[in-house]
């Protein structure tokens, strides 16, 4: 994790009350933290020492601007951000220190928030690139959504794979910079702002605004700005009644977010992390401990009036720079990158030998124009046109035209039935953990009433993926059927093409035509086997977290040094996690058997992508295009018949290695 700490100048308050400057830089790196006992001639303490020095990735004085800021600091994650990384901002510090100016700033200065997501439109490819955001809002423990007040109070859940969501958030598309402005005001407006003793416009509610880059539609990099709520103690400001039940509230997730920061920071790694203490640290679970590039951005004011939370933050904020996170790129982009590139490449040729054949031939039938007028002279009129370079030519240019619009329209159906694909893959291994769960609660004899509530729910849960499970496999039978009816036109018209072509040149490109739209479809596969493996990868990442953090529950409760009162609750928490890691294997096992089909119709790839793929040699390289066409098959994949789950079905699903349930060993109804 990067940490960096940025000082706010004096304000006229501050001055009018004789504070002095308490923090000063030392470098670009280094802050000097001045205690005002120093100056104060009290002989008790005469020995204490008053000066502390504190390092940190970087220090911003109070004159530094917000360009500085982030160019220093967060410039660099957009980078990581468009290559498919995760990234996570977030601001901490007392109240009125400076966090929702250096995130959101002012119209004349505009903060993190706006620099960010302009830097991030500068450097995406529009044509492949949307941008998505989503804004909400932590206060008090509950969970709004600032882009949609109506929706109420959202909660917030962990999907099977591990990951924490807020179903019910809404997340618009931001097609350029003035519409992001406008959400973020819009948005910001409805943050719950309130005036503290300490800061007129105190921000009462930590506020995360989600960036989502998707790349061809599909999830790529997340950026996550935060604007955490002011880290004050009630005595300070004052606050009584509401302002004081908040300040406790704001407390017990900065409270909850310290003690997670002094887990991961403490460099014992079997030492135990709670993220479930608070809304906000199990929402910031994964930009903390996980997998994605953090900096904190740590706020202090220069006045000397507020050294103890000065002081405050920069210990908090120095524990946090012993955090280590390890990035993991959300795909491997480079598996198919040959092939893109190898595409471009002959978009280009196609474009210049469609070019140079269109010269030719306007000069063709230029010539063929003044001949024709002269045989008109004498009267003789010319009626082959198979023959005419100029007729030829043009409909070989139709046609031509019309193929490269099928393989456009092979293309689209190859990335629908890509998608289909993926998402069954998905719903199969959804639907087998929800089955086992199901299964070992239905062998139970005696179920309490909130308990049978709850696996009615699992089992509409089940139907439901039954029903997207059906449907989908309607999607990839009529799609395969699509892809199957354009393969036979483009055939037809390959052969139309092939009659047509008058020159070498024209040959050429035909086979060049050819070519692309197999490497099209060759480059589908490899992301459809890219992404199935993904999924796979991800479950199997998720199980591995649960078998650690399961060891590590073990190991506390083996050690046996726990007070009686943790020792029940993690008792409890051994007992869940045991139940998540069996269950979450349990789809893993049966990958084979759950879902054991591909489509045929995207090609199966022996090899990645070769160097001998440069523009000048694969166009014509007959040989590999004629050893294409005898690979291709054309038998219909059969489909698995999806069995549909009745709980009498229960001894039909033998193949699920179950141990016989005990009420120690049930899967948690709710917990997946
Ligand atoms: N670097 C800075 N330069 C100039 N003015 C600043 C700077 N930082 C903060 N301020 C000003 O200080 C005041 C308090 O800042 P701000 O509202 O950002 O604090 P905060 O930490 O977000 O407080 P809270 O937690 O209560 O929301 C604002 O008027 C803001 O404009």
């Amino acid at each position: 994790m990067q940490v960096v700490v940025r000082v706010r100048p004096m304000n006229e308050q501050e001055k009018t009350r004789r504070y002095f400057q308490c923090v000063f830089p030392l470098d670009k790196k280094r802050l000097l933290l001045v205690d005002p006992e120093k100056y104060e001639k009290n002989i008790l303490r005469a020995n204490r020492q008053h000066e502390r020095q504190f390092g940190f990735d970087a220090a911003f004085g109070p004159n530094s601007t917000q360009e500085d800021v982030h160019e220093a600091t967060t410039a660099h994650l957009i980078e990581s951000v468009v290559q498919g990384y995760n990234a996570t901002i977030f601001a901490y510090g007392a109240t009125g220190s400076g966090k929702t100016f250096t995130m959101i700033g002012t119209k004349e200065q505009p903060g993190l928030m706006s620099l960010l997501t302009r830097s991030l439109y500068d450097k995406i490819d529009e044509e492949t690139d949307t941008v998505q955001l989503s804004y909400l809002e932590v206060y008090n423990e509950v969970i709004r959504d600032l882009l949609n007040p109506s929706a109420g109070i959202l909660e917030l859940m962990e999907d099977e794979k591990g990951n924490v969501r807020v179903p019910g958030l809404s997340s618009v598309r931001a097609p350029n910079m003035n519409r992001i402005m406008q959400i973020l005001q819009e948005g910001n407006l409805r943050r719950t702002q309130e005036a503290t003793e300490a800061n007129k416009t105190s921000s009462r509610s930590h506020a995360l605004l989600q960036v989502n880059l998707l790349r061809n539609n599909r999830q790529h990099g997340k950026l996550f700005l935060i604007d955490l709520a002011g880290s004050e103690r009630a005595s300070n400001t004052n606050n009584t009644g509401q302002r004081l039940k908040e300040g406790a509230a704001i407390n017990r997730s900065l409270l909850a977010l310290g003690n997670v920061i002094n887990s991961l920071s403490s460099g014992n790694k079997t030492r135990y992390v709670n993220y479930r203490d608070s809304k906000l640290t199990r929402l910031l679970k994964d930009s903390l401990g996980g997998n994605a590039r953090t900096c904190m951005i740590a706020h202090v004011t220069a006045a000397s009036g507020h050294y103890e939370e000065t002081y405050n933050t920069l210990v908090y904020a120095s524990r946090a720079k012993n955090i280590t996170t390890r990035p993991t790129q959300n795909r491997p982009s480079s598996a198919d990158a040959g092939y893109a590139e190898a595409l471009r490449e002959m978009r280009k040729e196609v474009d210049r030998r469609s070019g140079a054949i269109s010269n030719s031939m306007n000069q063709l039938s230029e010539n063929n124009r003044r001949n024709g007028s002269d045989r008109l002279k004498n009267g003789v009129i010319s009626t082959t046109p198979k023959k005419d370079g100029a007729r030829g030519s043009s409909l070989f240019t139709q046609l031509k035209e019309q193929y490269m619009t099928l393989s456009d329209k092979q293309k689209k159906l190859r990335q629908r039935l890509m998608r289909a694909n993926q998402e069954s893959y998905e719903v199969s291994m959804g639907r087998t953990s929800k089955i086992a769960i199901l299964m070992a609660w239905e062998k139970q004899k005696h179920i309490e009433e909130k308990t049978a509530q709850s696996i009615e729910r699992l089992k509409a849960d089940v139907s439901e993926l039954e029903e997207r499970a059906e449907a989908l496999v309607d999607t990839r039978r009529k799609t395969e059927k699509s892809i199957r009816k354009n393969t036979e036109l483009m055939k037809g018209l390959e052969n139309r093409l092939r009659g047509q072509a008058l020159s070498k040149e024209q040959t050429e490109l035909v086979d060049l035509i050819v070519r692309m739209s197999e490497i099209e479809a060759e480059k589908i596969s490899v992301r459809n086997d890219l992404a199935l493996h993904d999924i796979i990868m991800k479950k199997t990442d998720n199980s591995m977290a649960k078998l650690h953090k399961y060891e590590n529950l073990a190991e506390r409760l083996i050690e046996g040094n726990v007070e009686e009162s943790d020792r029940l609750q993690l008792e409890q928490e051994y007992r869940i996690v045991k139940n998540q890691f069996h269950y979450h294997l349990i789809p893993l096992k049966n990958i084979q058997s759950t879902v054991s089909w591909n489509t045929e119709l995207l090609p199966s790839i022996a090899s990645p992508v070769s160097s001998k793929m440069s523009s000048t040699d694969f166009p014509l390289d007959q040989t590999f295009v004629l050893n294409k066409k005898k690979k291709q098959r054309d038998s219909v994949p059969l489909l698995p018949t999806l069995q549909r789950y009745h709980s009498q079905d229960l001894e039909t699903m033998s193949d699920v290695d179950l141990d016989s349930p005990t009420s120690h060993h049930l899967p948690p109804l709710n917990a997946f």
